[in-house]
């Protein structure tokens, strides 16, 4: 059974799926694509060699009879009604973070999904399927340093464009971190502060670069989250958890260790879809899967919603300065299944 999938937004991330189910994953077929910027979908569609229908519309593309699923991966502020029209027209989506730029817009798609009776939608949030990330959680559920006390974070990005936007470092960036600790600690969030460090020079002058977000958990853990997203140097992803008897950390991405010219040095990565390549791979393969099998099982929209309040009350602190609390509406029992 081939999984029929229409592309919205054909951007970095938009191409970058398109290319991994059309050439490394099996089981999907892009038939649709589009974008706001027609020539990008043409573009995506030759660099490719897609079999694949442009159309001018995202809603036009959703409602198409050999669409089966949807890739949401155009901007995010678009995120919310491409879900909400996939979900009406009863076909899975997987959709890009963030699931909505709000946590109410996150909640119409929940109770949207809980009207429709069946789970439709999950979000690209890919760390869970990366590697180091379930090698830290399985330590952690193996009890191997106790109970967790802190957890040291960092988010480096080498550079990012003008149209990034201070409050982007949260529901852009901090996000993954928002969803997947939640995740690795078993824990939900209570509290949120965001401070402000000295400024890089190598920033576009309206953006608050870096930021340092303080967490803490309704078990008690405390955890720091450098986002720096003009660190020049490279990728990367940092992540320490430090338990009752001892530290782990999640483990750097596997690089040749090179001694040459007096030097003993190991390449760092400087590009996302590098970074996280694999769980990528996993990510969207497990969602195709679960569309041939019935039954997707990948992050759902009820993490979209729990990440988008941490999210909200983060940016609500990078406003006020203060300490602000994280407040979930009740769980639905759908999500428990
Ligand atoms: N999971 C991850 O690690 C990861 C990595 C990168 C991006 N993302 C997310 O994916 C989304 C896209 O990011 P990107 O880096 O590919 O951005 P991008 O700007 O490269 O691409 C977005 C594309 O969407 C198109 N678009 C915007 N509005 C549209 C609309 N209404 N209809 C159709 N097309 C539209 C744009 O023209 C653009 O081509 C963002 O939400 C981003 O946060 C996730
Ligand atoms: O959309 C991207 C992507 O999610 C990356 O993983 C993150 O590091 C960037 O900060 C963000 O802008």
């Amino acid at each position: 059974m081939t999984i029929r999938i229409g592309v919205i937004g054909t951007g970095a991330i938009g191409e970058d799926h398109a290319r991994r189910i059309t050439h490394v994953l099996s089981g999907g077929h892009i038939v649709a694509v589009t974008d706001v910027n027609r020539s990008q979908a043409e573009a995506v569609v030759a660099r490719l060699g897609l079999d694949a229908r442009v159309y001018d519309d995202g809603h036009e593309l959703i409602k198409a009879a050999d669409v089966d699923a949807l890739l949401v991966t155009s901007w995010g502020p678009t995120h919310e009604e491409f879900v909400l029209a996939a979900i009406k027209a009863g076909k899975y989506v997987f959709c890009e973070k963030p699931l909505a730029t709000t946590a109410q817009g996150c909640l119409n798609i929940v109770n949207a999904e809980v009207a429709a009776g069946q789970r439709l939608v999950q979000i690209g949030f890919m760390r869970p399927y990366d590697r180091g990330y379930q090698l830290l959680k399985q330590a952690i559920d193996d009890n191997q340093i106790g109970e967790p006390l802190m957890v040291h974070c960092a988010h480096r990005n080498p550079t990012v464009p003008e149209s990034y936007i201070t409050s982007m470092a949260i529901v852009d960036t901090a996000i993954h971190e928002l969803d997947v600790l939640r995740w690795l600690l078993n824990d939900d969030y209570k509290t949120v502060q965001v401070v402000y460090p000295r400024r890089t020079r190598n920033r576009f002058e309206h953006l608050a670069d870096p930021q340092v977000v303080l967490i803490e958990t309704h078990k008690g853990v405390r955890i720091d989250l450098e986002i720096f997203v003009n660190c020049q140097y490279g990728y990367d992803i940092q992540c320490s958890v430090v338990g009752e008897t001892g530290i782990i950390n999640l483990p750097e991405p596997q690089s040749l260790l090179v001694r040459s010219d007096a030097r003993l040095s190991t390449a760092i990565l400087t590009d996302w879809k590098q970074r996280f390549i694999d769980a990528y791979d996993i990510e969207l393969q497990n969602f195709i899967n679960g569309i041939a099998q019935g039954r997707i099982e990948g992050p759902t929209a009820w993490d979209g919603y729990a990440a988008a309040v941490a999210a909200d009350a983060c940016v609500k602190a990078q406003e006020s300065g203060q300490i602000e609390a994280v407040v979930m509406a009740e769980r639905p029992a759908f999500y428990n299944q």
